[in-house]
């Protein structure tokens, strides 16, 4: 809808005064503003000429503007870094917008349709647990015509209820960081005619080997992690021009705290002085997390000083049964067994290295904190790149023994300080702590150069089972 008020000029109009209630004061073009605006970067607009009518009526279309944005974020907790980077593209839009844009993260499926979309969390974690059976499924759905279509019938399927998830947000702009939530939303807004007044972007949380289900040809924008995924991004047809490559989207909390070692250490009452290695498995605890803490329990410890070398900090996400097993343990070194924790960036503040599953929230996390990585699992497929990533930048290793891991660590903290000191150099170079906000600053652009709010008829009666 476009507002249309008197030039500044004529008398004020009743109109005019209620929207100075609601918007804030006229300046002298004749624009709305809030008084209480601090965020510098709103979109600007051509001249007021180019909206002015024959009547001498100017279209107001910044104060259409003026509304917050709506921005639907779609993720799944499969794993835990969908969730891990929509938040932090939640807080960066926060930092850098302020209430410009109003942020909506939901799992779409889980809350609208019915299974397998709904239950997608249960099923990938029973797939990965048998990781030859998700093996299978990722690569016979990698073929485009194979997904594409199992997409589209899901799609017709479940129009209704997908039709129903989105609209209930009214967004402006949708942010897909999930692999399997491209196709569907995008036929929704396809059937809705909404795909020119929609903005419609995806942001890849796959470091190498990404499933192609992320590359669809009709999104505004595809921001690719890393120069490996945008090649296969131009391999699958995706345009130059839909292709930004800023890295993976990490908290705001990693990139822009300034923390110091110590204060870190003292406020989770660690040891001051022992290096530290952190140990995990994603945000599910999978991997072989407790056979490797088992082994660095003694690897850690010299038998001759009779004293530890090292301290141990186990996080294991939401993985009750391990955390429990492990806290039930006698250790010799001093050992921190952790649940699911929300301030990651401390954690790895407070260590000197870790020991992780190749997941790639993690891995970009460590390496903005600097940390070498021993990567001692990856699920194949999406995670398979994830290792050269990280081994051919220098900036970890990868072993599947769990005693490999525990010597690398013991040397690392005693004989080989060096190759621990250059690994995090290396891990600080490949880091890309900005990136979220390059996004998040791109997809404004985006919404700028769009112009003023589209016109979306999210009122409209017209539903897309009237379509198909
Ligand atoms: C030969 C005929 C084959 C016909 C296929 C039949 C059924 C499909 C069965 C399974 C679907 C397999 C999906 C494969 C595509 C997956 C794309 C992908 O990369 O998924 C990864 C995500 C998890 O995210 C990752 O987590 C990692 C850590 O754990 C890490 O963080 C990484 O960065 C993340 O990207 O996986 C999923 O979300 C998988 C959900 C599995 C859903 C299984 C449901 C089974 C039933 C039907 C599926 C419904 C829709 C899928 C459509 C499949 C078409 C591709
Ligand atoms: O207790 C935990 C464990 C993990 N994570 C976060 O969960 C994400 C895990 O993502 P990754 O891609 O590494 O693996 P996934 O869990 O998806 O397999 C990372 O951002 C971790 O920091 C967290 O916040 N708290």
């Amino acid at each position: 809808m476009v507002m249309k008020v008197a030039s500044p000029e004529k008398v004020a109009s009743i109109t005019e005064k209620v929207w100075q209630r609601v918007y804030g004061s006229i300046n002298n073009n004749g624009y709305y503003y809030h008084h209480h605006r601090k965020h510098r970067r709103r979109c600007s607009y051509e001249s007021e000429d180019e909206y002015e009518d024959e009547d001498g009526t100017i279209q107001l279309m910044q104060m259409g503007a003026e509304r917050s944005k709506n921005v639907l974020i779609l993720m799944s907790d499969t794993g835990g870094g969908h969730r891990a980077s929509a938040e932090a593209i939640r807080e960066a839009f926060r930092i850098e917008f302020g209430d410009e844009y109003k942020i909506y993260v939901k799992d779409v499926w889980k809350e609208y349709t019915g299974w397998p979309l709904n239950d997608m969390e249960r099923s990938y974690k029973f797939m990965v647990k048998h990781v030859q059976l998700w093996k299978v499924a990722f690569h016979s759905t990698s073929p485009r015509w194979i997904h594409s279509s199992y997409l589209a019938a899901i799609a017709s399927y479940y129009a209704k209820e997908v039709e129903a998830g989105l609209m209930e947000y009214k967004p402006d702009i949708i942010i897909s960081v999930h692999p399997l939530m491209q196709h569907i939303p995008l036929s929704v807004l396809k059937w809705k005619s909404l795909q020119k007044k929609v903005i419609f972007v995806t942001v890849i949380t796959d470091l190498n080997t990404c499933h192609p289900t992320w590359f669809h040809p009709r999104v505004n924008r595809c921001y690719c992690p890393s120069k490996e995924v945008a090649k296969r991004a131009l391999y699958d047809g995706l345009e130059e021009s839909q292709i930004q490559v800023f890295g993976l989207p990490i908290r705001p909390s990693f990139a822009r705290a300034v923390l110091s070692k110590d204060d870190v250490r003292k406020e989770l009452e660690l040891d001051p002085d022992l290096p530290a290695v952190l140990l995990m498995g994603g945000a599910e605890g999978m991997g072989p997390v407790k056979k490797t803490a088992m082994v660095l329990g003694e690897s850690l410890y010299d038998n001759d000083q009779g004293k530890p070398i090292g301290q141990l900090i186990i996080i294991c996400g939401r993985n009750k049964a391990l955390a429990s097993t492990l806290e039930s343990l006698e250790w010799k070194i001093p050992v921190k067994v952790r649940g699911f924790e929300t301030q990651m960036e401390k954690w790895m503040g407070a260590c000197d290295c870790i020991i992780t599953k190749a997941g790639p929230g993690t891995i970009a996390e460590a390496l903005i904190r600097g940390l070498p990585i021993v990567l001692n699992d990856y699920i194949p497929g999406q995670e398979k790149g994830n290792v050269p990533y990280v081994v051919d930048n220098g900036a970890g290793v990868f072993t599947r023994s769990s005693k490999e891991t525990a010597r690398i660590v013991s040397e690392w903290f005693s004989t080989k300080t060096d190759e621990l000191k250059r690994m995090s150099e290396n891990a600080l170079k490949l880091a890309q702590p900005e990136a979220v906000f390059d996004i998040v600053k791109d997809i404004h652009e985006l919404a700028c150069q769009r112009g003023p709010l589209a016109n979306i008829p999210y009122d409209s009666t017209s539903s897309l089972t009237n379509v198909i």
